[in-house]
Formats: C-alpha cells, sequence, structure tokens
C-alpha cells in the first residue's frame, strides 16, 4: 500500500506580509512549497505516490510545472484551494484517489523543513494502526486560558501539553469522514477526527518542522538551510 500528500499552499501569508502568496515565498532560492515536497519525498519509508497541492485559484498550471521535477513517479495533482485552510484541504482531498491508498498525509506548505524522520513516523504510526497521528514537541511558553476581557481564566499544566506540527496522518476513510461532518472551527484536521471521537496518536515531531508564519521565522529558515547545506 502507499501513501498520499495533502500539501495545503493556498493561504494569503498575511501575517508574514510580503507581495506573494507565502507558500511561493523563497528561502535559500526555492519556494517554501518545494521546500515542503521535496521534504515530503525525501521520507522514502513514506511510499509516496500521489501529490495533491492546494494552491491559490489561477496558479495551478504554474505550479504544476514548478513541481513536476519534484514529485518524481509519484502523480501530482494541483487544485485551486479555498477560503480557508480546512476548504483547501478538503478541494485536495476531492482528487485524492480512493485504491490503493492506506495513509494521507496532510502537510503544511508552510511547514517546509519537516526532517524526513519526523513523516516516517507519522506514517509508521498509521500503518501500525492508529487512524490519526500528530506529530507534537513540548510547550516552552506557560500557557493561559483568557476571558474575551483578557482576564486569565486558568493555567493549564504544562506538563500535559503539546504543540502540534504536521504531516498529520490519517487512516484515508478518517479523514474523509472528518471532512464531510461538517465540522466548523477546526485548526487542524486532527480537530476534526477528534470531534467524531476517532481518538488521535502523537509522535515526536521537531523544531525544525516550524511553521513560517512571521517576518522573523523567514530569518529562522534562511540559518537553518544554511546550516543543512554545511552539512
Ligand atoms: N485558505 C487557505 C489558508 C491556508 N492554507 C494553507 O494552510 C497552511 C497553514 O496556514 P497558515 O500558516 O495560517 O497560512 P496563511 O493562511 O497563509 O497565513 P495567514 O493566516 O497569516 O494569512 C499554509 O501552508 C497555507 O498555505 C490554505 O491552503 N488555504
Ligand atoms: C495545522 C497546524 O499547522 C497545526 O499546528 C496549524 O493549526 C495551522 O494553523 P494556521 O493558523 O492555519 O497556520
Amino acid at each position: 500500500m502507499s501513501t498520499a500528500a495533502i500539501i495545503p499552499a493556498a493561504g494569503l501569508g498575511l501575517r508574514l506580509g510580503g507581495e506573494n502568496y507565502k507558500a511561493f515565498r523563497e528561502v535559500g532560492g526555492d519556494s517554501l512549497l518545494v521546500h515542503a515536497v521535496r521534504g515530503l519525498k525525501a521520507a522514502t519509508a513514506a511510499d509516496l505516490v500521489c501529490f495533491v497541492v492546494a494552491v491559490p485559484p489561477g496558479f495551478e498550471e504554474s505550479v504544476a510545472k514548478e513541481l513536476e521535477p519534484y514529485a518524481g513517479a509519484a502523480r501530482l495533482l494541483v487544485v485551486p484551494g479555498g477560503a480557508e485552510r480546512p476548504d483547501s484541504v478538503r478541494a485536495a482531498l476531492d482528487v485524492v484517489p480512493t485504491e490503493g491508498i492506506d495513509c494521507i498525509l496532510v502537510h503544511d506548505a508552510a511547514r517546509a523543513f519537516v526532517p524526513a524522520e519526523v513523516v516516517e513516523r507519522v506514517v509508521a504510526a498509521v500503518r501500525g494502526g492508529a487512524p490519526a497521528v500528530v506529530p507534537a514537541v513540548a510547550v516552552t511558553d506557560t500557557i493561559k486560558r483568557v476571558s474575551a476581557t483578557g482576564e486569565v481564566v486558568d493555567t493549564p499544566d504544562r506538563s500535559t501539553l503539546v504543540a502540534v506540527q504536521t504531516p498529520q496522518g490519517f487512516e484515508p476513510g478518517v479523514l474523509r469522514r472528518a471532512h464531510a461532518a461538517g465540522i466548523v472551527g477546526a485548526t487542524d484536521d486532527a480537530m476534526m477526527c477528534e470531534r467524531l471521537g476517532v481518538p488521535v496518536m502523537t509522535v515526536e515531531g521537531s523544531q525544525d518542522a516550524f511553521k513560517v508564519t512571521r517576518p522573523q521565522d523567514l530569518l529562522l529558515a534562511e540559518a537553518l538551510l544554511a546550516e543543512r547545506r554545511l552539512g
């Protein structure tokens, strides 16, 4: 059996700023999207046979051309994304083949530097029988819940908290069910599964899988890439 990867890459990048869509912003001479595809592809144990990329509407053809060399033998499909991240994931999910796939990964283009071993851990956990899997890292800030007026409500025990990343991995039927359920307000795909009562398992993530969100993240990305290129 094989893995399919959905890459939501249709976001505006408002928090990052700048004049281009975030997934098209370059680090070390390549777009975040190219880095993300290469990162997934490097995880050979993931056995990727299909990439479906959701892009800002109108960029389907140009992105397909740009990504073709990186997809290798895997099938590459590029679809127009939607208004919100879940809409983009759903648009991509609609064209993922229904036969011969035992794991679907959903991976933010914005988490362009995820190490191969994280991808492999996620796939292995899905293949091992977990219906939904997320990479996670410990949080280093103290996290507080606050009211609408900004007053602190409480402080959850930090040892019970993790920050979750992508790729998130799913048994295909579970991901399809989650996206068909009409759940609103989910900030990741695992949260949709949780709402259905599906158990979600964590595996070890990586600081390198940070999400390029704000301008300083681009500096971090350049530094990380320079370090990797030095070997
Ligand atoms: N309508 C959307 C919104 C987001 N994404 C993708 O989902 C991932 C995570 O989203 P985020 O980092 O929030 O990206 P943006 O929505 O672009 O950021 P911002 O909220 O700052 O505009 C990114 O790869 C982004 O391209 C998407 O495909 N379609
Ligand atoms: C999916 C995600 O990357 C997991 O941490 C995150 O929830 C995406 O959030 P965003 O606000 O859409 O960037």
